[in-house]
């Protein structure tokens, strides 16, 4: 696990911390806690992610935009108010840190600027010399973060097949320090066992910290931190705000020591989400339910059809899946991202170019239907050459489904399919060219 901080104490150098919260955590203090249970679930997560009690001076049912920088103190002595700066604390960002931990199941929960912000954030309790087992199918950023780790911070990084929990067994030892996950994967849809890999970890270090990546899920769907992983982040610019006009982090832990450092590199660094992001996740949050409930059904639908018409389709919401199973034992739902084949990049970009209602672009978790090659797109950062050797299809073609009418979102894509060339019409309606059948 991580080394101490360099300086002692983590939060020493920001007074306003120096109270303790109800349960003995080193916390802002937040004059709107967002749960009367201080951090724990008590309805059903579609009535919690709505729930808040705030206790604004006028009432408010929306906790305001804290739109300001600093606090007046009452005495110079320090330390006696819950904020002084909005890099230290906010109480828009700390009503929103409290509604995040009680919805993602954790003791303490922090928001930061992007999700590759809380990456940032968690990878500064590594040390030189450290060693990080994680997949060999990871998000293109975070595959480029941990790079500059291995390359400037001599910090050993192993990608494993992930999939495979004797592959990370063979890897770990006592110097492994963080084993980093994603699941489902992006963007090959692949599965993977966390609690068998985090009781695995903890056996051979229990200090090693297991960290996962649950944007592709969200707090509605999959709660790491049950299952054993020490730390889970998320990219919020996705899921949690769900209409793609912020960028935001935020990451979740139930350990107050690992919460304290987290929190100290986030005043340190300056990277804590701002205020009025942090007002649009809260209420992007709320929406969260019924956006998942209703991106997951048309996802579902869609990747029948496509499979339906001969196609290879990844997607944990069918049976073909070939970690159905395991993905249900942990997950409450396939959620809304799913990828396919054709055989040949150019009929891919054929159809990617050929759609109207699916708008090309990076991302996912948005309320509109989004459609990408993520070798040219999401994963340009994974240079061509590592690309072929973890077998990521250059043909690959990523969708990522909105709220919009299902019918509607087929008949794009059936017209797309056609006007691509990637299927044969024929008087029963159309089939996967041979290219796309014989993967
Ligand atoms: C799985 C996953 N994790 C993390 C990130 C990083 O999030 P952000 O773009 O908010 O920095 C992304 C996408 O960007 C992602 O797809
Ligand atoms: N140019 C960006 C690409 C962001 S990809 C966003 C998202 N995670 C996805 O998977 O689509 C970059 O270089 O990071």
């Amino acid at each position: 696990m991580a080394a101490p901080l360099p300086d002692g104490q983590p939060g020493k150098s920001a007074s306003p911390l120096q109270r303790l919260d109800l349960d003995g955590h080193n916390l802002p203090p937040s004059p709107a806690p967002s749960s009367p249970r201080n951090g724990r679930r008590r309805y059903a997560l579609a009535t919690e992610l709505v729930y808040t009690e705030g206790k604004d001076q006028y009432g408010a049912s929306s906790t305001p935009i804290y739109q300001s920088a600093t606090f007046k103190q009452t005495s110079a002595s320090g330390g006696q108010q819950e904020y002084d700066y909005t890099r230290s604390g906010n109480p828009t960002r700390t009503h929103l840190e409290r509604h995040l931990a009680k919805i993602m199941n954790a003791n303490r929960a922090l928001a930061v600027s992007s999700g590759m912000g809380a990456l940032d954030v968690i990878s500064r309790l590594l040390r030189p010399g450290d060693e990080v087992i994680t997949g060999d199918d990871l998000y293109g950023g975070t595959h480029r973060l941990l790079t500059y780790l291995a390359t400037n911070q001599q910090i050993v990084v192993y990608h494993v097949d992930t999939t495979d929990v004797d592959a990370v067994k063979a890897r770990l030892s006592e110097k492994t320090t963080m084993v980093l996950l994603e699941t489902p994967t992006n963007p090959l849809i692949k599965i993977v066992d966390i609690p068998s890999i985090a009781r695995l970890a903890h056996e051979v270090n229990e200090k090693a910290l297991v960290v996962v990546d649950n944007t592709m899920l969200s707090p509605m769907l999959f709660n790491p931190l049950d299952v054993g992983a020490d730390i889970v982040y998320e990219s919020g610019t996705k899921y949690l705000s769900g209409h793609h006009d912020i960028m935001a982090g935020v990451i979740a832990c139930n350990d107050a020591a690992i919460g304290d450092k987290l929190y100290f590199t986030i005043n340190s660094t300056g990277c804590g989400l701002s205020p009025n992001d942090s007002f649009l996740l809260m209420r992007g949050v709320k929406t969260l339910a019924i956006r998942m409930e209703k991106q997951q059904t048309n996802a579902q639908l869609i990747a029948e059809f496509l499979e339906s018409h001969g196609f290879r389709v990844r997607y944990p919401g069918l049976k073909s899946h070939p970690q159905y199973d395991l993905h249900w034992a942990t997950a409450r739902g396939a959620g809304a991202v799913l990828s396919f084949e054709t055989g040949d990049a150019a009929v891919s970009q054929r159809i990617v170019e050929a759609t109207r209602l699916w708008t090309i672009s990076v991302s996912f978790g948005c309320v509109n239907s989004l459609i990408s090659m993520p070798c040219q797109m999401s994963h340009a950062s994974i240079d061509a050459k590592t690309r072929k050797e973890r077998q990521m299809p250059e043909d690959l073609i990523r969708l990522c489904v909105g709220i919009e009418d299902a019918n509607d979102l087929i008949e794009d894509l059936s017209r797309s399919l056609v006007q691509a060339g990637a299927v044969t019409v024929t008087l029963d309606g159309f089939h996967a060219n041979e290219s796309a059948q014989s993967l």
